[in-house]
């Protein structure tokens, strides 16, 4: 059973308990990283969470969810080994896994409904990385991080 690591600030409460929801009822093992509350709080926490979580094999993905994807995702994005991509529609969260092999998917609660975030979210869930000439791409991209 693949295990999903979910997080979200403030913006991201509701739809964060949907998304859950939708991956459980496929069979998915979800582990709940953001808060559930609608207090305000900052996104960096929770992005950081769940990045740490796929970085140690905690989770195999993640899925991050703020008020725009943006602020949770550049969180994400300063835990070395992540790969994070906002998505508002499912083409680019397909090719986000297939060209840049991404480990967390994040969307904006204040952009997207809930609707188009499961369809987001499945069609991400479906692709598979392609290597190839995307693997060098991916290789030279995470060289960034030792320089
Ligand atoms: O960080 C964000 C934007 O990049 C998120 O959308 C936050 O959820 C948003 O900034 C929170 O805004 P609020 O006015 O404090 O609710």
């Amino acid at each position: 059973m693949t295990k999903i690591g979910i997080g979200n600030d403030h913006a991201g409460v509701e739809l964060k308990r949907e998304i859950t929801q939708h991956l459980q009822d496929q069979g998915y093992e979800v582990w709940n990283y953001g808060t559930d509350t609608e207090e305000s709080c900052s996104y960096s926490d929770y992005g950081k969470k769940v990045a740490k979580a796929v970085v140690s094999g905690e989770v195999e993905k993640g899925i991050l969810i703020c008020g725009t994807g943006i602020g949770i995702s550049l969180a994400a994005n300063k835990v070395k080994g992540i790969r994070a991509a906002v998505c508002s529609e499912p083409c680019s969260a397909r090719l986000s896994k297939q060209h840049n092999n991404t480990n967390i998917l994040a969307f904006g609660a204040r952009i997207i409904g809930p609707e188009m975030a499961k369809m987001i979210v499945d069609e991400w869930l479906a692709a598979e990385f392609q290597g190839g000439r995307h693997q060098e791409r991916v290789d030279l991209l995470m060289a960034i991080e030792e320089e």
